[in-house]
């Protein structure tokens, strides 16, 4: 059956090397896909590609049936792409972060703060952040705007328990928005009812 997201015979080549192919899989709103598989599967090659940040080898990925690649611009715009690095400007503080991407974006710099309980260090540089509160701003992004499909890579990294938990909460809000959720991890993600898409 045809989704709203649709990966139509994939194939990706790294490197020279082909590292999946004939890969096809639907998702409807208010999906949820786990990318499990070991390290080097092709688990965050699947998810830049969804992302149109890379080009398949073969196939396609389309949207409401239209192929991805044939308007980039309306395909960065429905996509939120959480990749490994969190690529945060270390003279910023978050309050300020986040206004800049709601420029872009839309939404609300201080909601997306509270959604992430980065609130009381809104002000702080981020080069005094640690690992998983630079990680929470890095998903406190996801939240500004309505973008349908979000792709996130180890999106728990460096995360505490009542962060991974405030995660589940944004994801689970997110799906029952009609949202699809595509997460490539090797930890526990509280993403109930969840398929497994295994590389
Ligand atoms: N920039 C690159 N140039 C060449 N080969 C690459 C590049 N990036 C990844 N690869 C190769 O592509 C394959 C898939 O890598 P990928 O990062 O997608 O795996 P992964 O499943 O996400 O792994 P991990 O669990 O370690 O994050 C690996 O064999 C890797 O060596």
């Amino acid at each position: 059956m045809a989704g709203l997201l649709d990966a139509v015979d994939l194939a990706a080549r790294r490197g020279g090397r082909v590292v999946f192919a004939g890969l096809s899989f639907a998702a409807q709103p208010g999906d949820a896909l786990l990318l499990l598989g070991p390290n080097g599967a092709g688990k965050s090659t699947l998810l830049r590609l969804l992302a149109g940040l890379l080009r398949p080898a073969a196939g396609h990925v389309a949207w409401e049936g239209e192929d991805a690649a044939s308007d980039p611009a309306a395909h960065g715009a429905r996509t939120r792409y959480l990749g490994h690095q969190d690529a945060i400007k270390p003279a910023l503080s978050p309050e300020e972060d986040l206004r800049f991407w709601s420029r872009l974006r839309g939404g609300d710099p201080a909601a997306a703060l509270e959604a992430v309980g980065l609130s009381p260090l809104a002000a702080l540089p981020c080069r005094t952040l640690s690992a998983g509160q630079r990680r929470r701003l890095a998903l406190a992004r996801l939240t500004l705007g309505d973008a349908p499909l979000w792709l996130l890579d180890e999106p728990t990294l460096g995360l505490d328990s009542a962060s991974v938990e405030r995660l589940g909460g944004l994801l689970a809000a997110h799906r029952a928005r009609g949202g699809i959720v595509l997460a490539a991890t090797h930890l526990p993600l509280p993403m109930p009812g969840a398929r497994e898409l295994r590389l």
